[in-house]
């Protein structure tokens, strides 16, 4: 038996998370893995609910679990708040509790919708990405953080930091997933300009020695983000900060015609937390209109790294390409006069994919 918190959070989380929860029922009830699924508040639902975006019991249920599934957070209705006491704090607090220091975010090709990339189709066709973004430090995290008035003016300040260890943990990740792809590590930073990510360059340089195989390149968050649109083919692996990573992280998704479509893996020692990459979207929650193949590929993530089951994490994966196959779109990813289906219908056909 293996214990899962789920999170469905708020705007289209909940939706993109029962169209997920149909697709895992059907895995768990096909390959008999005796899932025991538990649901918790986190974010904007938590904070009305509890007045914390991360109430002590949701904590709990995380840390008991063996894997975590977590939708989206945040909303226009919190906007009011200081950034320190809205939703956001409570999956940043969840991801730092648990220790998720590594974010994978791969950005792969659906051959199927090369035409609802932005890109043209010879530009992205080859298209095979994986970000590997430090989840737990940086600016979102680091101390001091204020916002103030000083001599009548209003001033507000946040902290980049790292240390050594963080930033060797996340490039051994890097490193290691590089060996097990196309062996190029490209590291992002901005060593130009910051103290911060001028150490980061080192201790990847460092720890290069101990992968001959690999190929380490570093390239400024800047032209990284330029690079991205103009030859995105020539990244493997990029390897980044958490701020830096969670910017690329969303224009790579930009490649494969959708941020609908990009799952992630919240990795440490420990459990893992299983999210797509996208936010709660306010401007489609509750209409049936948002793409939940993200949060179906993360749980297809969640069966690989957590539940060690490839064959299953495979099948899942195979049945969204088989929906797609079959011309099955989201509005996101139609093209101009394709038909489109819903939130939950696309739930409903990647588990009639599977061929139970
Ligand atoms: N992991 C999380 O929980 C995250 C939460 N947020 C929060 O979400 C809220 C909205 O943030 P935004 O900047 O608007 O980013 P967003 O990612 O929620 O939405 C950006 C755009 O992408 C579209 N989109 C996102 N996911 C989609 C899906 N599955 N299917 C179809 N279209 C989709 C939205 O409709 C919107 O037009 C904010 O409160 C923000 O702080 C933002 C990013 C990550
Ligand atoms: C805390 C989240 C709102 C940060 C984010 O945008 C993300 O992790 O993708
Ligand atoms: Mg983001």
């Amino acid at each position: 038996m293996k214990k899962i918190a789920i999170f469905p959070g708020d705007g289209i989380g909940p939706e993109i998370v029962d169209a997920a929860r149909l697709v895992l029922d059907a895995v768990d009830h096909a390959a008999g893995l005796n899932l025991q699924c538990t649901d918790g508040l986190v974010g904007g639902a938590a904070l009305d609910a509890a007045d914390d975006p991360l109430p002590e019991a949701s904590l709990q249920l995380a840390m008991a679990a063996d894997a975590v599934i977590l939708g989206a957070v945040g909303g226009p209705r919190w906007d009011d708040l200081p950034p320190a006491k809205r939703p956001e704090q409570g999956l940043l607090r969840l991801r730092k509790n648990l220790d998720l220091f590594a974010n994978l975010r791969p950005a792969q090709i659906f051959p199927q919708l090369l035409s609802a990339s932005p890109l043209r189709p010879e530009l992205v066709r080859d298209v095979d990405i994986l970000v590997v973004r430090e989840l737990t430090g940086d600016i979102y995290f680091g101390q001091p953080r204020a916002a103030e008035v000083l001599d009548g003016k209003r001033r507000a300040y946040n902290t980049m930091v790292y240390d050594e260890d963080e930033i060797r943990r996340i490039a051994h990740v890097a490193f290691k997933a590089a060996q097990g792809r196309r062996k190029q590590l490209c590291s992002v930073d901005k060593a130009n300009v910051l103290e911060t990510t001028r150490l980061w360059r080192e201790v990847v340089t460092e720890l290069a020695a101990e992968y001959p195989d690999v190929h380490l390149s570093h390239m400024y968050v800047d032209n990284a983000a330029m690079q991205l649109i103009r030859a995105p083919s020539q990244f493997d692996v990029l390897l980044t900060g958490n701020m830096f990573g969670d910017i690329l992280s969303d224009e790579a998704s930009q490649l494969t015609g959708s941020i609908g479509m990009l799952p992630s893996a919240s990795l440490g020692e420990g459990r893992g937390m299983y999210e797509p990459i996208h936010g709660s979207a306010p401007d489609i929650a509750g209409q049936d209109k948002a793409n939940p193949l993200a949060t179906i590929l993360s749980v297809a993530m969640m069966l690989r790294h957590s539940l060690g089951n490839e064959p299953w994490a495979q099948r899942v994966e195979m049945a969204v390409q088989k929906v797609l196959d079959e011309g099955l779109r989201t509005a996101d990813i139609a093209a101009a006069g394709e038909a489109v289906i819903g939130t939950r219908a696309m739930g409903h056909a990647v588990v009639k994919a599977l061929q139970l």
